[in-house]
């Protein structure tokens, strides 16, 4: 039963729209600055008439959906705080006070947090409780998670989108929070790349060169024991993976299945959009990249995405931040293409 809703998720995203594509490059050329001077944003305009159909889309409801997990691979020492500040930080999103919280209210996105797996009983109005189970297993001993947990997780995000786009939200960033998780997404980037550790951990929260090294022998170590199948994207995040970054592939399928544009985030919403792609090739021109985070492996799973984010801000916050700070951007381009005049309306002389 799950399987299906998955599976026809995947089958509903359809390619984009080359006609209004087309539509909003002849726009583009017709407004009063030199042709193709506005760079990333024409691409980011075209982009988005694709997903949409629309020349001058908007997105005036918008939303940061951070999927909140725990991780067993934490026992191993991978990371540089405890791992209670995963629903530490929960309650801090609640509260309003985390990083996502303040850029979200600058850019007018609402942080929708979900507990798809803290290893904490949490419960509060707003929290969107989905918890799959009490965080994961240790990845260096065994797989982290059944595969029917897997799929559970997957469903958790497509579901929060359709809950979502019956409220009205038309865009969505992806967004996380769980201690310890840039170890998984470093194994799940080298599952699928056949990259070495070694290229794909970083610093995550800010380690030693000591703990960077035992990070890099956790991640092997788990890449040896699980062995995981990278045919086989449900089996490469059972075994390596995380339930928060099994909730965002299923937004980012969620989101591209019913047309919508979903920011990509740092390395571990980057790490779940590489799943999220090699589960449906398409789904990856639903995606909008954000920000090069500082993390080591970052630059590597953009260049598997074949993404383009915008903004150099050396940030390695996750949680969103990336993502909602370059909604800015996504606002410039919409304001351009519905407000701008065009040669012809202001009079102004094209070139020959
Ligand atoms: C206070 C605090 C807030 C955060 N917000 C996001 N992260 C980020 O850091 C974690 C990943 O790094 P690592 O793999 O090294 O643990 C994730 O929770 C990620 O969202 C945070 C981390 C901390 C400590
Ligand atoms: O790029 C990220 O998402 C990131 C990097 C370091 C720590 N937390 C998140």
């Amino acid at each position: 039963m799950n399987g299906n809703l998955l599976n026809e998720t995947i089958e509903r995203i359809k390619p984009l729209d080359e006609k209004a594509m087309q539509e909003a490059a002849n726009h583009l050329d017709r407004l009063t600055k030199p042709k193709g001077s506005l760079g990333k944003l024409e691409n980011l305009a075209v982009q988005l008439a694709g997903i949409t159909g629309k020349v001058k889309p908007s997105f005036p409801k918008r939303a940061v959906i951070v999927m909140a997990g725990d991780h067993g691979v934490v026992e191993e020492g991978v990371t540089a705080y405890p791992p209670e500040v995963t629903p530490q930080m929960v309650l801090n999103f609640l509260a309003g006070g985390a990083t996502v919280n303040v850029l979200s209210r600058q850019a007018g996105a609402d942080v929708l947090c979900v507990d798809i797996g803290v290893n904490a009983d949490l419960s509060h109005p707003q929290l969107i409780s989905r918890k799959v189970r009490k965080g994961t297993a240790n990845m260096a001993k065994g797989p982290a998670m059944t595969r029917t947990e897997v799929e559970q997780a997957i469903l958790v995000g497509i579901e929060t989108v359709k809950d979502c786009a019956s409220k009205g939200y038309t865009l969505f960033v992806t967004g996380e929070m769980g201690i310890g998780n840039t170890t998984p997404s470093a194994a799940i980037v080298s599952a699928f790349t056949g990259l070495s550790p070694i290229e794909t951990v970083g610093r995550g929260t800010g380690i030693d060169d000591a703990i960077l090294k035992h990070k890099v022998e956790v991640v092997q170590q788990a890449l040896d024991v699980n062995k995981p199948d990278f045919n086989d994207p449900i089996d490469v995040l059972a075994k390596v993976g995380g339930l928060e970054i099994a909730g965002l592939v299923g937004v980012i399928l969620g989101a591209a299945s019913r047309r919508c544009p979903v920011v990509i985030d740092g390395f571990i919403s980057s790490a779940a959009a590489l799943v999220a792609k090699h589960m449906s090739k398409e789904a990856v021109h639903y995606m909008i990249g954000s920000h090069f985070s500082q993390e080591q492996g970052h630059k590597l799973v953009i260049g598997e995405l074949g993404i383009s984010p915008m903004l150099h801000m050396d940030m390695r916050v996750g949680e969103g931040t990336g993502g909602v700070l370059s909604l800015h951007l996504v606002d410039a381009i919409c304001r351009i293409m519905s407000e701008m005049a065009t040669f012809e309306s202001a009079g102004v002389s094209d070139r020959e």
